[in-house]
């Protein structure tokens, strides 16, 4: 009867190991006949989903009647799981010992580095010294051919030193001029891996569900992969960075500036520069010009969430990175809601607003479950570009409060998102929106009449907040890059109950015992 039967798939195993002496009376759950009739015994440990999206590593115990015999379980199970090729042998690993409330450093050697020594991964752990340790190492010391992937132990800002790393490091590589804003870039070969120690942790809470260092240390032991697309942002043909989460001006921008200079509050600086933003409510004037999506990838709003093996995120791989070609420009009037569809047409909107975002992701994390755009996928190429418009405080804070509860952000008068491949934005003070893009097409008179129809005066410009780091410049040109690194995730899971995912077992390839 299959209720008395257990199934643990190899896949979910972590390791096998001859059970020490301790365990064996301590954690068999009293069961200390087996240990006087079969008094050799080995552990099995694998993962197990609890609630929210979590992974636990569990223990059996089986035991056998010699060490002859259990030694040979033992070493069966471990061979099985060593020609699972997928799954990472040696790892790259930084640790910021400032992230978050400075826990990395713990997080990982009591939480983590127990389950990769279970599950026989080797590491070579570098405690970062200074920012930009990591980005830089990976850029020119590091033996990529050494390792199986790189491990960062923070927040959103040490991932992106990863990135930033390893996107250039592979660009260089293969002679790839990184400051041309059209460019395919070439894919990093090595997975990432995020173990969750930040303030925000918002790239490992989209990837994975959660902010949880054991589950996503089981996601990287599980060798999972999760294609993700990445924004490079240029200003005049010169690369600024890339981006992976938010893209943020005017109140996102605001609020990281003011909490640059607050990080010894820790993550609740966020809170006080959140609300001492919200109060000073700034509006910023300025043109936003972008190339929609094609219609096939859906659109903000259509309550496809981004799951694993999204059929949205596999369409946009079919449809290729088409970033150049004829780009006819489309002007909307501001406040207009008249949509353009199709590809290849750019449509540009001027307006005072209160924030521009682009989520190449939902931009999910603990302070917004649901994302800044909760339907935004992880791996189609696309970025959602919300605009929000100068409004009154307390819509505002109608809108800011809809992300942190199931009501529907964008449902708003002064609130628009599109879904789109790349986007520019140049202040008022600003000349020129994009000469990349104006000098392809015949629209240029008539965008930088836009663009410059209002004098300089003394309107302020903010930063952008890319990922968490400020950039210096706030006119700036955005394309994405489909599917360009891969991380140790599987995105958020559907179901994660026992019945959704025992229907999968595969007879033949799998442990199975009677309880
Ligand atoms: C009155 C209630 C207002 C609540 C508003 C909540 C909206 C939260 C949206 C959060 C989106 C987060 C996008 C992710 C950004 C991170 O990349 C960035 C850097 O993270 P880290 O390196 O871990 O520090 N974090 C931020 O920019 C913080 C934004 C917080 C804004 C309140
Ligand atoms: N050893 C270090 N000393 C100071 N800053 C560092 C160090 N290592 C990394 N950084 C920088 O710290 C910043 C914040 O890191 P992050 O891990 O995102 O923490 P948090 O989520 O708390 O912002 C990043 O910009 C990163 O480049
Ligand atoms: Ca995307």
């Amino acid at each position: 009867m299959l209720a008395d039967h257990h199934f643990l798939l190899v896949s979910e195993i972590v390791g096998a190991r001859e059970t020490e002496e301790e365990d064996q009376t301590n954690k068999d759950g009293g069961r200390k006949h087996n240990v006087l009739l079969y008094p050799y015994a080995f552990t099995v440990s694998y993962t197990e989903r609890t609630k929210h999206h979590c992974w636990r590593c569990k223990d059996i115990i089986f035991h056998c009647l010699d060490e002859a015999q259990c030694q040979q379980w033992v070493q069966t199970i471990n061979n099985q799981l060593s020609l699972l090729s997928i799954r990472p042998k040696r790892l790259l690993v930084y640790i910021n010992p400032y992230s978050g409330k400075q826990r990395g450093k713990w997080i990982y050697e009591q939480r983590v580095a127990p389950l990769f020594s279970r599950a026989s991964i080797s590491t070579d752990v570098i405690v970062t010294e200074s920012a930009n340790h990591a980005r830089d190492h990976l850029k020119t010391e590091v033996d990529l051919k050494q390792c199986d992937g790189v491990v960062c132990v923070g927040g959103d800002g040490m991932f992106s030193e990863v990135v930033h790393g390893l996107v250039s490091r592979t660009q260089s590589d293969s002679r790839v001029d990184q400051n041309q804003p059209n460019q395919d870039l070439v894919p990093c070969a090595l997975r990432i891996g995020i173990i969750p120690a930040g303030s925000t942790d918002c790239i490992c809470y989209s990837t994975t569900g959660t902010n949880d260092p054991v589950t996503s240390a089981l996601h990287i032991i599980m060798g999972d992969s999760q294609p993700m697309d990445v924004c490079s942002v240029h200003h005049n043909n010169t690369f600024l960075r890339y981006s992976v989460s938010l893209l943020g001006y005017g109140f996102y921008g605001d609020v990281l500036t003011d909490s640059e200079r607050k990080r010894w509050m820790g993550p609740s600086r966020y809170d006080f520069s959140g609300l001492k933003t919200f109060l000073t409510h700034q509006y910023y004037e300025g043109t936003v010009a972008f190339l929609p999506a094609k219609d096939n990838l859906g659109n903000p709003r259509d309550k496809i969430k981004c799951r694993t093996g999204c059929h949205i995120c596999e369409q946009g791989a079919n449809n290729g990175q088409l970033l150049s070609g004829d780009h006819v420009y489309k002007m909307a009037e501001e406040n207009s809601d008249e949509e353009t569809s199709g590809d290849g047409v750019w449509r540009v909107i001027r307006g005072k607003f209160l924030a521009i975002n682009a989520a190449c992701m939902s931009c999910a994390c603990p302070r917004s479950p649901r994302g800044l755009s909760p339907y935004a996928h992880l791996a189609d190429g696309t970025t959602d570009l919300i605009l929000v418009r100068k409004a009154s405080r307390l819509d505002f804070l109608r809108h800011l409060i809809r992300h942190t509860n199931k009501d529907d952000q964008f449902d708003m008068s002064f609130v628009e998102v599109h879904r789109v491949r790349r986007f520019s934005f140049a202040p008022k003070h600003s000349n020129v929106i994009s000469e990349v893009d104006l000098s392809e097409t015949s629209g240029k008179k008539i965008c930088n009449q836009v663009c410059t129809a209002h004098p300089n005066n003394d309107t302020g410009h903010s930063n952008w907040n890319c990922d968490g780091e400020i950039l210096p410049h706030a006119d700036i040109q955005v394309s994405v890059h489909c599917q360009l690194i891969r991380l140790f995730a599987r995105g958020v899971e559907r179901g994660t109950t026992f019945d959704t995912y025992t229907w999968s077992v595969i007879e033949g390839s799998n442990l199975s015992w009677q309880a």
